[in-house]
């Protein structure tokens, strides 16, 4: 298994380039499915191996992908099997996002249940009553789900319980082949599901109101394969952000719609870092001093839950006391024990993180539980004296590109190495 090594204390400079959003291309190679004619193509799309995983998912039921560098060419033209084997669907929760296409282009599906994670027991009530308003008969059996109906998906009103994003993206691609209109009430406003949006309308859907709490999509008879660039990845962009702000460096990212971050951006400034928009960069410029924070993870426009293990991170180097409450999912703090591991001094109460914050981080050996955890605690490291060794990489790559090589780039004393090389003279410097 491979090995993050990180030596802390080094400045960071200079520029990095953003990838498209791993959270907006699944949906959107998922929504490929609904294509009854033509080919996709897909732009910017970030080579991480949940891209793998649903592209390989989406051959298995029958379309044709090739993947090039950052481009993914699907059609689906042909006949599609309906069926999610467990294998694909448990390494990746996003593979149920082809529930929904499955559902309203062939009125059948067979998907494995994905189960929980380490961040969360992940239920999917929400998709499937979504599913049932619509007409379709669930039935569970051995691990998977079920899914029929006769005829076409029938368009209705449905209100979610709460503003899911997985939920509202199923309901949105099955709402596009159905008869009638849909009304989602209560949907996410994440600019991934506007990308979705845009997306399904460019292969010949209609999809209204995406990016608000109601969206309307108005059933069409058939979809054909288009061409999409998907949005850049807000939460590839906010992890580089805290990268500058724990190193006190002035750093420019490349590549971001800064309005997708107005959360984390608002909640960086009120600590103490300023950002310059320089056209599709943003220069990341650290003050002198930082002031601690409270934060709460809400649905967007809120603060992002994907964002709150970088940011507590951060939190542990400011001097005073801030609280992160985690409001998303149930089990999103086990990255706390690994930060104890570096010194940092955090008391769980609940679904609250006290951070008592400003003694020096020292660097450990940390496991990362997720994939954001893993993120952070490569952020840890740059701030830590010393070396922080970063262990289960396997989470990391599901949601960044290179990111050793891209802190390296940017100056860090950072390496891969895999446990059989030699562990001698793996950082370069002192
Ligand atoms: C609102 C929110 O921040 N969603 C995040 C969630 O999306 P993802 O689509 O994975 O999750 P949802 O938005 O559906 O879930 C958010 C919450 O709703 C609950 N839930 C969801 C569906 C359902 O049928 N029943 C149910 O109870 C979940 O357990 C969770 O507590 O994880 C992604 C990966 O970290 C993030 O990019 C999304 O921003
Ligand atoms: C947890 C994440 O993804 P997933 O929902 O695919 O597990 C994430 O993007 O931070």
């Amino acid at each position: 298994m491979d090995r993050i090594i990180v030596k802390g204390g080094r400045k960071l400079s200079g520029s990095v380039e953003i990838e498209g959003a791993k959270n907006a291309v699944l949906p959107i190679l998922a929504a490929s499915l609904l294509a009854g004619e033509g080919r996709s193509i897909i732009k910017n799309v970030p080579e991480l191996s949940d891209v793998n995983t649903l592209t390989k998912l989406i051959t298995r039921v029958g379309a044709k992908a090739s993947a090039e560098k950052n481009s993914v060419v699907i059609d689906a033209s042909g006949e599609l099997n309906c069926v999610a084997p467990y294998e694909l669907v448990s390494k990746m929760r996003a593979s149920m996002l082809v529930m929904g296409p499955l559902l309203s282009r062939y009125g059948y599906c067979n998907i494995a249940m994905p189960g929980g994670c380490a961040i969360g027991s992940r239920p999917i009530e929400q998709h499937i009553k979504g599913l049932e308003k619509m007409g379709v008969s669930f039935e569970q059996t051995a691990g998977y789900i079920e899914g029929k109906i006769e005829g076409r998906l029938q368009g209705t009103k449905i209100h979610m319980d709460f503003p899911s994003v997985g939920a509202t993206q199923n309901l949105m691609m099955a709402a596009s082949l159905a008869e009638g209109t849909t009304h989602i009430e209560n949907a996410a406003m994440e600019p991934e599901i506007v990308d979705l949006a845009n997306y399904i309308n460019s292969m010949g859907g209609r999809v209204i109101g995406a990016g608000t709490g109601h969206v309307k999509i108005i059933g069409v008879e058939k979809l054909h394969g288009a061409e999409h660039t998907v949005i850049p990845d807000r939460i590839e962009a906010g992890t580089f952000m805290i990268a500058g702000a724990i190193t006190r460096s002035e750093i420019l990212l490349k590549n971001v719609v800064i309005e997708h971050l107005s959360a984390v951006v608002a909640k960086l400034e009120e600590i103490g870092i300023r950002f310059v928009e320089e056209g599709n960069d943003v220069r990341v410029i650290p003050l002198e001093d930082y002031k601690p924070t409270d934060l709460k993870t809400m649905p967007h426009p809120g603060f992002p839950t994907d964002m709150q293990s970088q940011m507590m991170a951060l939190l542990t180097t400011i001097d005073g006391t801030s609280i992160v409450t985690e409001t998303i999912f149930e089990n999103r703090f086990m990255h706390v024990r690994e930060f104890a591991a570096m010194n940092a001094n955090i008391s769980l109460e609940d679904n609250h993180a006290v951070i008592r914050g400003g003694s020096q981080l020292y660097g450990a050996t940390v496991r990362a539980s997720d994939l954001r955890a893993g993120a952070a605690l490569v952020l840890a490291g740059l701030a830590a004296d010393g070396y922080t060794t970063v262990t289960e990489l396997q989470h990391l790559d599901r949601g960044y590109v290179r990111f050793h090589e891209k802190l390296k780039a940017l100056g860090a004393d950072i390496e891969r190495v895999n446990d059989s090389a030699s562990d001698k003279h793996l950082v370069t410097s002192e």
